[in-house]
């Protein structure tokens, strides 16, 4: 049994311009510890897939199909039995960290409460006392300093490594990451993908990766499922479908559209500047191939916040 099995979802968003059919009829599969990355340009959906994976349905937003975790159906699935599992079975790591923690507690307060709850550690002292490892473990280098610390006082990149450890904490069977590392440098990019799959092969974590960054796709290994407009275009093992990395590290950095997989568009920025809706749109130069091309029509519609409307959830699902 798989561990995760989406069948024939479609996801369509009812807005003031008509309806907009945002994901339509994806089927994919994930077994346990296993890796599965959406890759698409900025639009495609990949959101909408993770969302619905999350049970983090909008408000005029119409869901159907099916959506199977650990044989439990989440499509139409209740607020309580979506969050007995979000959070406890299912991680979440939001494009934007500051959806995931909460801003008035300190980032130690917060993850230690989890491994309490989660019964990783017993007692309020020794959870605080596994807090540091866990930030480590996810990238961060003074962890007493970022444990003590509230949100609003860490770096960008200090804040989504602190999400992901706050993820993790509860050592959820899947982990599911949106656009987790493209507010990093290439460098503690690499750091994030290495703690995915030291989490897959240590406790058996799965991971449902979403980026439109060809390099990250590579490099996280495992299936990769191409969406374009909605629909899967293709589907495979990374190295297949995508060819193999080039050598590490690659930055991307120009829109030059000249010999590396990935190129910002003008005003896309470097690693950094991919946050929500910033930045120009993203798309392939020319000469990329494969089957991740952009479409003009889809690569400028991603100028929304996916997370504004529902900040709440969004942070009970990191818990
Ligand atoms: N609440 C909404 N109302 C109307 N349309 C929406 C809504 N949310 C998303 N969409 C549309 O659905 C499509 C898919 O959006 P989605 O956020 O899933 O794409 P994405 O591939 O994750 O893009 P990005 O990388 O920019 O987040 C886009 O055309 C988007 O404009």
């Amino acid at each position: 049994m798989s561990l995760l099995r989406i069948s024939g979802l479609t996801v369509e968003h009812q807005g003031p311009g008509g309806t907009v059919r945002a994901v339509d009829g994806v089927s994919l599969a994930l077994p346990a510890a296993g890796t599965l990355v959406l890759l698409g340009e900025s639009g495609s959906g990949k959101s909408t897939v993770a969302r619905a994976v999350l049970g983090l349905a909008r408000r005029a937003t119409r869901t159907s199909g099916s959506v199977l975790f650990e044989g439990a159906e989440l499509v139409g699935a209740g607020e309580r039995a979506l969050g007995r599992i979000r959070g406890r079975r299912i991680g979440y790591v939001a494009q934007d960290p500051t959806a995931s923690l909460d801003p008035l507690r300190t980032v130690g307060r917060q993850i230690a409460e989890v491994l309490r709850r989660h019964g990783e550690a017993a007692g309020r002292r020794a959870a605080r006392a596994a807090v540091p490892a866990l930030l480590e473990a996810a990238g961060v280098a003074d962890p007493e300093r970022v444990a003590a610390s509230l949100p609003h006082q860490l770096s960008g990149g200090q804040r989504q490594r602190a999400a992901i450890a706050l993820a993790v904490a509860c050592r959820p069977a899947l982990l599911v990451a949106d656009e987790p590392t493209t507010a990093l440098d290439v460098l503690l990019r690499a750091r994030v993908l290495e703690l995915f799959a030291r989490l897959r092969d240590t406790q058996g974590t799965a991971l449902l990766l979403v980026t439109h960054d060809l390099d990250v796709a590579r490099r996280a290994g495992g299936e990769v499922a191409v969406l374009s407009a909605g629909r899967l275009t293709t589907t495979g093992p990374a190295s297949q479908v995508l060819g193999a990395a080039p050598e590490f590290p690659h930055v991307p950095t120009s829109g030059q559209g000249g010999g590396g997989p990935r190129v910002e568009g003008p005003g896309g920025g470097g690693p950094g500047g991919g946050g929500p809706g910033g930045g120009g749109p993203r798309h392939e130069g020319p000469g990329a191939g494969g089957p991740y091309t952009a479409t003009s029509s889809s690569a400028g519609r991603g100028a929304h916040d996916p997370y504004a409307e529902d900040p709440p959830v969004a942070k009970e699902a990191a818990r």
